[in-house]
């Protein structure tokens, strides 16, 4: 479970950081005033990142950060004015980055950063370069961003890694290695992983202004001449990794649903087929809630919206395993994969009853509630035809008087 600690001594920005950590992180954050405040949460949490203020009243001279960083907890300082003397001492301490407090908007740069390094977290890295001593200063440099990196001497090596790893979010990639370069490298990759799916940065060296546009016309999301700064490299990573995080939420959010938060309509349509041609057996179940209307009419729209988060609830957290979406006002949709009709039917048979006798709990009131299902043998025939059979199979189930199986 990730937690971040906030230490800022002042109430006003202390007050904005609490309102934009509500907003952008989906963790728990503690807000610290001072150093020995601070020391307290550390000695009672652990900490994924510290966010800290590099002057507080009781460790006026960046105590704070040395004593989250010698803690093992990455860090990004909060700072007021920032001269060289004072950046080459913050990067030396070995902080991930530093957000100079001049406006608003810094706070709010401050928290998507520590959103985003959470993301990274745990999150697989590439860096292919042919220098010994190139490749251990990016991959140093990337750890520091919480990625789990590991590194290829040239890009054939590469290519075979990210082959095996399609987990891979991240390839820093330079254009001049033996057996296949980093163009030969990029154009190779985005045969098969595509830009929203896996950033590409390619590095070129100082002079070979043309390299950098070719990377990116090969498929390539950024690029930065060598040598860098610190920050530079920094501040590029992010950004790019931003977007890919920008175009995943937009395209989880266009396949759930909100009310329930389970896959949609339009996700089941795209990927059901996929996942069950995996299989050789396969079953496919619509599950229908019975006299939902009646729900709404005695109790109200609001009554009904959250008798239908708690049925998908108990649909979700029965069938964990099993794709499942919300394919209608009051409908369902399950496919279990590799599970043949007859053990499908009993599964569901099972999860009827259990439906059955839950006492759903609608404006503080018990209630009850039934469902109707329908299931299909999903074999040697495509979804439209699974699905019709499913939902005729449903359909004979309501004229049976509901609350059965067929
Ligand atoms: N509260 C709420 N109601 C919804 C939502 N989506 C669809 N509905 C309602 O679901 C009801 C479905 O009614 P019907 O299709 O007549 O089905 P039913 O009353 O469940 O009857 P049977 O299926 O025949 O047992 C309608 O009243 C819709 O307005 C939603 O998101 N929230």
């Amino acid at each position: 479970m990730q937690r971040v600690l906030v230490v800022e001594d002042s109430k006003v920005v202390q007050q904005v950081l609490r309102h934009l950590s509500a907003q952008y992180l989906d963790v728990e954050v503690d807000f610290a005033w001072s150093l020995s405040e601070c020391q307290q949460y550390v000695e009672k949490h652990n900490y994924s990142l510290a966010l800290v203020d590099l002057t507080l009243p009781d460790a006026p001279n960046g105590e704070v950060a040395k004593f989250t960083l010698s803690n093992a907890i990455p860090t990004v300082v909060l700072t007021s004015k920032i001269d060289e003397y004072k950046r080459q001492q913050m990067l030396e301490l070995g902080v991930i980055d530093y957000v100079i407090k001049d406006n608003r908007d810094s706070y709010h740069y401050a928290i998507k950063l520590v959103a985003q390094l959470l993301r990274n977290e745990g999150c697989k890295a590439l860096v292919a370069d042919d220098s010994k001593l190139s490749r251990s200063l990016m991959k140093q440099m990337l750890e520091k961003q919480l990625f789990d990196v590991t590194d290829a001497q040239d890009g054939q090596q590469a290519l075979e890694i990210i082959k095996n790893n399609p987990n891979i979010k991240l390839l820093m990639t330079d254009y001049a290695m033996p057996l296949m370069d980093g163009f030969e490298l990029v154009k190779a990759v985005r045969n098969f992983r595509g830009r929203d799916d896996l950033a590409i940065i390619g590095l070129s060296g100082a002079g070979k202004h043309g390299l950098s546009a070719r990377f990116i016309k090969y498929g390539a999301n950024d690029f930065l001449t060598k040598p860098f700064m610190n920050e530079e490299f920094h501040c590029r990573v992010m950004q790019t990794m931003e977007q890919l995080s920008l175009i995943a939420d937009i395209k989880e959010s266009a396949y759930r649903d909100y009310l329930t938060g389970m896959y949609n309509r339009r996700y089941f349509y795209q990927y059901a087929e996929q996942l069950l041609k995996k299989q050789q057996h396969n079953t496919l179940a619509l599950l229908d809630i019975d006299f939902f209307k009646s729900i709404n009419d005695t109790l109200g729209h609001e009554a009904g919206d959250q008798a239908l988060k708690q049925v998908a609830t108990l649909i979700k957290t029965t069938f964990s395993k099993f794709t499942v979406a919300r394919v209608g006002g009051e409908e369902f949709a399950i496919i279990l994969d590799d599970i043949d009709t007859a053990r499908g039917r009993e599964y569901l048979e099972g999860f009827r009853k259990k439906l059955a006798k839950y006492e759903f709990i609608i404006d503080e009131k018990p209630h009850s509630i039934t469902i109707s299902i329908g299931v299909a043998d999903f074999q040697n025939t495509d979804l439209t035809q699974a699905m019709r059979v499913a939902d005729a199979a449903l359909y004979e189930a309501k004229n049976k008087g509901r609350n059965c199986v067929v």
